[in-house]
């Protein structure tokens, strides 16, 4: 069996819901950001994104207006329902899509332009499709990711064990130095929690990821997760050679003692 065929038959995510969006209504989103994913709007994007780092030599100007100096794709990964368009709407919109779960059909991204200590550095962040059916799309999109947020839910313990299925699937078919962090989402919902804070340190640990609980609802963590990964790209693309190694799971840790956060 190839490694393909392995990692597909070893991620089992939750049953398949019905989309209530059809892959062709979609324009993705552009400038500032495409759909959220709920409404049926700017949903599947059927595209392959155009690739590679954008890194001009002047601050070049996004669609919304906004000015940048470096531009990264960063690719939303984990089963359905584990909460990536929620991440992705709390990031952006700093809200959280309450009621009733609309899955995302195919692929669908938003951009947001973060200042990085002086440098403005633009995400664009490409939510996939958690269901099993939508791989084949999404896969398309890994080469070019610059980094990977791959979520599993702690009240839902099939999507934790998948998570080395995904990682299988990451290793196959996104760049060897992609930066990878894990995120246990959900993490406000205490009573239905079904995977520790401590499970979700070990398996990062065992993979050399860093790992930290977020919480779409509450916004725990959310912003935090984006920055590090930020300030991780933006290190490795400057490469200064002054400036000592970023060490990405060093700063979330540090970061999250400042905050004194962190649920259980
Ligand atoms: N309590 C709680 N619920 C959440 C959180 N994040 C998402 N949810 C709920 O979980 C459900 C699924 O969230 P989505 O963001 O649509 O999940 P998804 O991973 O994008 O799912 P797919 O599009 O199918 O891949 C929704 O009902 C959300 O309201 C969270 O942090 N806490």
């Amino acid at each position: 069996m190839s490694r393909k065929k392995a990692a597909r038959g070893k991620a089992s995510p939750r049953s398949p819901r019905s989309p209530k969006a059809s892959p062709s209504s979609s324009s993705s989103g552009s400038g500032g950001g495409g759909s959220s994913g709920r409404s049926g709007r700017g949903l599947a994007a059927a595209a392959a994104p155009s690739s590679g780092l954008v890194y001009p030599s002047r601050p070049s100007i996004s669609h919304s207006g906004e000015f940048y100096d470096m531009a990264f794709k960063v690719m939303l990964v984990g089963d359905s329902g584990v909460g990536k368009t929620c991440l992705l709407v709390r990031f952006k919109d700093g809200a959280f899509l309450a009621g009733s779960f609309i899955s995302t059909v195919g692929i669908d991204f938003r951009n947001k332009v973060m200042s990085i200590d002086t440098t403005k550095v633009k995400l664009q962040i490409w939510d996939t499709a958690g269901q099993e059916r939508f791989r084949s799309v999404t896969h398309a999109y890994y080469r070019d990711a610059h980094a990977l947020l791959l979520l599993y839910d702690v009240t839902n313990k099939s999507s934790f064990d998948n998570i080395r299925a995904w990682l299988t699937e990451i290793h196959e078919y996104a760049q060897q130095d992609v930066v990878v962090m894990l995120l246990g989402n959900k993490a406000d919902s205490t009573h239905e929690r079904e995977v520790k804070r401590e499970e979700g340190e070990k398996l990062a640990k065992e993979f050399g990821v860093p790992f930290m609980e977020t919480s779409a609802k509450s916004g725990l963590n959310v912003e935090l997760a984006f920055t590090a990964v930020a300030k991780e790209l933006k290190h490795r693309t400057m490469k200064e050679p002054e400036e000592s190694k970023f060490q990405l799971q060093e700063y979330v840790d540090k970061e999250m003692r400042t905050v004194g956060c962190c649920s259980s």
